[in-house]
């Protein structure tokens, strides 16, 4: 199975101590213990070297007085190339992925403006405190390929995939299956693993934009590079009707992944909204992990995923922003979104919860539960930076900092030490 390890960092970071109020997510369950005044010790390699309370007499200032720092945010569903579409009302699902979609996806066949959008696309990431995402490039491998500069220059973690399509969209989007595989082909050989920070995933759009051949190759392609999978699953009934007639023989929808050996411990499915019980016991049984969408489901109208139809399950959950379907590229407003449909669903899920769910969930349903998610020794040094009221009740802490809309961007963020935003107050060297 191909992983990705984190190595050295290329550029190491000076070792470096923090100050403040640190968020500390449980590794396994969906708590986070909070320390009101800690010191998090950064070393050489970008990991974290140790965490502890401050002493009395600490000599260091307060990095970022007014703030708390927890592990940075994981985006488990992103689309790249909708970055300049988010907000567009034209849903639902189909309608919207005709008229708004695929004309603006067309447009990443010039090279020049996929690399604009890659720039804004990630400044807009970190802005948000998001330092791992799981992304749809278009499907183009230049544009694909664009991105991954840029990821590259900008110090974030990644999976990224060239999107999947042989069917279903305009022609200026289709590519066929033995070309696609050899650009995924290239794609992996030039970045998978890249600086330890950026990987490879496979991803065919949806049934809808496949055919049998190409959700086949893409099973096989994964299956020879023990690569992760990434694809939307059951989100708008519409849908559901479309790919029932598309793949008459497929028990369900889940079914048509699962015979095209894409289901399995390194796939990701985002929206899951319509499974039925059936397919919801498949999926855990696989290993399978699911990206959670809630502010797309909302803005699309395709309804609420029953969250605890997977918690319950013991599967892996993360939380998408979905952009451009979903309308901001702030898993804190994901979290808030994801609490309604909670409510809606008749489960409500705490505020803690669904930020363990932004933070580490995502990172277990990425594979990288070695690697992030915790503020503990041993774990990479990402880190978010987020303005927070001092609230001595921890339920009101994290009520605060998950479902008050007018947040603003984290004030630094750091991925394996490196700071990618933000400046660090100057205090007493310590180290
Ligand atoms: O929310 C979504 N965004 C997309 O781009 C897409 N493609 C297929 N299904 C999709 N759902």
């Amino acid at each position: 199975m191909s992983t990705i390890t984190d190595g050295p960092a290329k550029t190491p970071s000076r070792a470096r101590v923090l100050r403040g109020r640190l968020l500390c997510p449980d590794p396994r369950q969906a708590k986070i213990e909070r320390i009101a005044d800690g010191l998090l010790t950064i070393g050489e390699d970008g990991r974290i070297a140790s965490i502890a309370p401050a002493p009395e007499d600490c000599p260091l200032p307060q990095s970022y007085p007014g703030a708390v720092i927890l592990p940075g945010f994981v985006d488990a569903h992103v689309h790249f190339p909708q970055t300049r579409v988010i907000g567009s009302a034209s849903g639902p699902l189909l309608r919207w992925l005709e008229r708004t979609v695929f004309p603006e996806e067309q447009r990443f066949n010039n090279v020049r403006y996929a690399a604009a959008v890659a720039w804004e696309f990630c400044e807009a990431l970190i802005r948000q405190g998001t330092t791992c995402a799981a992304i749809y490039a278009s499907s183009h491998e230049a544009a694909t390929d664009v991105l991954f500069q840029e990821l590259s220059r900008c110090g974030l973690r990644a999976l990224v995939g060239m999107t999947l399509m042989d069917r279903g969209a305009p022609p200026g989007l289709l590519v066929g299956a033995d070309e696609a595989i050899a650009g995924c082909e290239r794609l992996i050989a030039r970045w998978h693993g890249h600086d330890g920070r950026l990987g490879f995933c496979v991803t065919p759009r949806f049934a809808l934009s496949c055919t049998p051949e190409l959700l086949r190759a893409a099973g096989r392609l994964a299956e020879a590079h023990g690569l992760h999978v990434q694809t939307h699953l059951s989100e708008n009934t519409d849908e559901l009707r479309h790919t029932a007639a598309a793949f008459p023989s497929a028990r369900d929808y889940l079914g048509v992944y699962e015979s095209h050996g894409l289901s399995g411990p390194r796939s990701l499915f985002a929206h899951c909204v319509h499974l039925s019980d059936g397919e919801w016991d498949r999926l855990a049984a696989a290993g399978g992990a699911v990206a959670h969408c809630p502010d797309s489901n909302f803005f699309l109208g395709s309804g609420c995923m029953r969250l605890r139809a997977a918690t319950g399950r013991n599967i892996r959950v993360g939380l998408g922003t979905d952009v451009g379907a979903g309308r901001s590229f702030s898993l804190r407003q994901v979290v808030a979104s994801a609490y309604d449909a909670s409510l809606i669903a008749g489960a409500p899920a705490t505020a803690e919860e669904l930020l363990w769910l932004a933070t580490r969930g995502g990172a277990c349903a990425l594979g990288m539960a070695a690697e992030l998610g915790c503020l503990q020794a041993g774990y990479s040094a990402d880190l978010a930076v987020i303005d927070a009221p001092e609230i001595a009740a921890a339920d009101g802490l994290f009520d605060a900092l998950a479902f008050r809309r007018d947040a603003a961007p984290a004030r630094a963020v750091f991925v394996r030490g490196a700071l990618l935003r933000g400046a660090v107050a100057a205090g007493p060297e310590v180290v």
